[in-house]
């Protein structure tokens, strides 16, 4: 399984993401909450509003039993003047009461305030982060998606990002409650008793290094798993889009079984976070328990004895439940900081992924000011180019050559020579490595990348038609044609014929890929959507797979039309194309061996001659004769 590091992945650390200059986090609110900050300031406040509201029912409780039923003090509210308050028992008492049911009712109000602003505040978020995820990934070099399995950047655009989302709306209001009720209640306690709040404080430090140990533990944890969703995703992913080959070879117990297998792999590290929870929280919770354990010995016995050693003054039997309420309020939350911790963890580990696309660090990019070219000439040229996937093992080079505008350069040799690469070298969907590829003059690292690529059609071996209409698959990339270009396109193309057939003509869905056309089809509305693009330079990839000859004459046809009047790029199979062409470059290993025209490669008596010679069908089998040629 493993493979040797490719440019992808060579200069970058553990996932091939780029690595961040700041925290995820800081880059989730910095970046991406700012927009939204209102949302987010609403509904903090309504969440320190409930939260303070919170607090009423236990003082009031507290004042009420020591004012009204102890009778041993007189009834006081806390920044209430003494003035306003009723003087009669009975008004005392439904002051009281009143205090408490509105306390409820407001923190009803607020809560729900609270949990509206939230959840808009991280659903806005989560569209800003995918969509410029999506952006960032769709910038990176065709090196990355080499590499990167499709499955590995779905996870990130959906479950990472799903992730910040819900982290954005449970955790953090959940976070901002909890310290507003720590240090608030923290605050209380001490203003109603100091001496007995120590007590109830002294497992917060314990508390606090606690979770700070379990955070880094965690933190590794979570990141494993955020790739081994990757994994499993690839592994899906790769499986639902082979699903006729696993049909086809009876493979389904094969693949059940990888899947099994990435299935518990992503298991085993979700178990290994669960483990560390499940050690962590009931710590956490016996802490806690502690912590209100001690303040209920010690306040007890201030009550039912005196002051305990190191302490003094009195302690009311209302200021003691009032405490006790507190103090069951404050440590519940403390209990809470695990699930807080934890679910930062998890989301700081999808952060790292979904920002880590926006700062991979891209080679094929635009430079500041890039060489416009339009209109285009269609002069393309190759000066002595090497490339290689991995830079220390070059399939193409030292290529040269040359197209004058409207010339047709066939390359043909065994599989594996190139051919393909050098097609992809016009594109820029890789840079050289050494020499240039130019297009009128221009190297195509100085061009504009839009122009370059709207100069340049490219007609691969494998189609790829996205999931709608013949009619959208033909537009693709040409969105502003009328109706009778498309129409003149796909006459040309050949995609007329069959068009019309299909049961809602030019209007019928083809599937994804588009699986429910033929080969051949698909083919020609590859050609007809290179027509609309109306290129100037054309890069055709021809497909190596049989089609039958009737179609096959269809698309030599439709390829003649096409390159018409176009500097014409092909990488050939059939005699046709290699006969007409101006120069054919053959390609072995990388090198060209011979070039001329048809007719001056035959006088040479080369490779390419003794090819000739003995092809009788319409695809050529380089590979064979090239390696009669060689004598083996
Ligand atoms: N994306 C890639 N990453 C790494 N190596 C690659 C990649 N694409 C092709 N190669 C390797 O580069 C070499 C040249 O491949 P290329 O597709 O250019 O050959 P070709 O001459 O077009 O072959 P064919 O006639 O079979 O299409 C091969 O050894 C191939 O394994």
């Amino acid at each position: 399984m493993s493979h040797p590091p490719t440019r992808a992945s060579e200069s970058h650390s553990t996932d091939g993401l780029g690595d961040l200059d700041r925290d995820p986090m800081v880059e989730l609110f910095a970046t991406y909450g700012r927009p939204h900050l209102p949302l987010f300031v609403v509904g903090t406040l309504a969440s320190l509003v409930s939260r303070t509201v919170g607090l009423v029912p236990p003082l009031v409780l507290g004042v009420t039993i020591d004012a009204l039923l102890t009778g041993n003090a007189t009834y006081r509210l806390p920044l209430v003047p003494a003035a306003w308050l009723p003087t009669t028992e009975l008004g005392q008492f439904q002051l009281s009461a009143g205090l408490i049911l509105a306390s409820f009712v407001l923190a009803v109000v607020f809560t729900w305030t609270q949990g509206v602003s939230m959840a808009l505040f991280s659903n806005r978020v989560q569209h800003a982060v995918r969509v410029s995820a999506y952006t960032a990934m769709q910038r990176l070099d065709m090196a990355f998606f080499d590499d990167k399995q499709t499955g590995q950047v779905m996870s990130i655009l959906n479950n990472d990002v799903r992730n910040l989302r819900s982290f954005l709306d449970s955790t953090v209001g959940g976070a901002i409650q909890l310290v507003v009720t720590i240090l608030g209640i923290a605050g209380v306690l001490f203003w109603l008793n100091a001496q007995l709040a120590v007590v109830t404080l002294v497992a917060v430090p314990l508390l606090a290094g606690f979770t700070v140990w379990f955070a880094r533990e965690i933190r590794t944890r979570y990141r494993a798993l955020r790739e081994a969703v990757g994994e499993l995703n690839t592994r899906l992913e790769n499986n639902l889009s082979g699903i006729e080959v696993i049909k086809a070879a009876a493979t389904e117990p094969y693949e059940e079984a990888r899947v099994a297998e990435a299935s518990e792999d992503y298991l085993e590290r979700s178990l290994s976070v669960v483990r560390l929870d499940y050690f962590y929280n009931p710590t956490m919770d016996l802490l806690a328990g502690l912590s209100f354990a001690a303040t209920f010995a010690v306040g007890g016995y201030w009550l039912l004895v005196g002051a305990p050693p190191f302490f003094s003054g009195t302690l009311l039997v209302g200021e003691f439940v009032t405490f006790l309420f507190l103090t069951q309020r404050f440590v519940d939350p403390l209990a809470g900081i695990g699930r807080i911790v934890n679910s930062y963890e998890n989301a700081r580990a999808s952060g790292e992924r979904v920002f880590g696309l926006a700062h991979r660090p891209v080679s094929v990019a635009e430079r500041a000011a890039p060489v416009a070219l339009d209109p285009v000439e269609g002069h393309l040229a190759f000066e002595d180019v090497t490339f290689g996937y991995r830079p220390e093992e070059p399939v193409v080079r030292g290529v040269s050559f040359e197209a004058t505008p409207g010339e047709t350069v066939a390359l043909v040799g065994p599989t594996g020579a190139g051919k393909s690469t050098l097609a992809k070298l016009v594109l820029r969907l890789y840079d050289t490595d050494t020499g240039a590829v130019r297009v009128d003059g221009v190297d195509v690292r100085d061009a504009s990348l839009a122009d370059l690529r709207r100069a340049v059609g490219y007609v691969s071996q494998d189609v790829y038609l996205f999931d709608g209409t013949v009619r959208e698959n033909l537009v693709y990339g040409a969105f502003d044609v009328t109706e009778d270009e498309m129409l003149a396109a796909a006459r040309d193309a050949e995609v007329d014929s069959f068009a019309r057939d299909l049961p809602d003509g030019y209007d019928t869905r083809i599937g994804e890929r588009g699986v429910k056309l033929s080969g051949g089809q698909r083919q020609r509305i590859s050609i007809a959507r290179a027509m609309l693009q109306d290129p100037r330079i054309l890069v055709l990839d021809e497909a190596t797979s049989a089609v039958d000859t009737e179609t096959e004459r269809a698309i030599q046809r439709a390829l003649a039309r096409l390159s018409e009047g176009r500097t014409t790029l092909v990488v050939a199979h059939r005699l046709s194309t290699v006969r007409d062409a101006d120069t054919i470059l053959v390609l072995e290993d990388g090198r060209v061996t011979e070039r001329g025209s048809h007719d001056d490669l035959l006088a040479e008596g080369g490779k390419y001659a003794a090819l000739w010679a003995v092809q009788a069908d319409a695809a050529v089998d380089f590979d064979a004769l090239l390696a009669d040629g060689r004598g083996e």
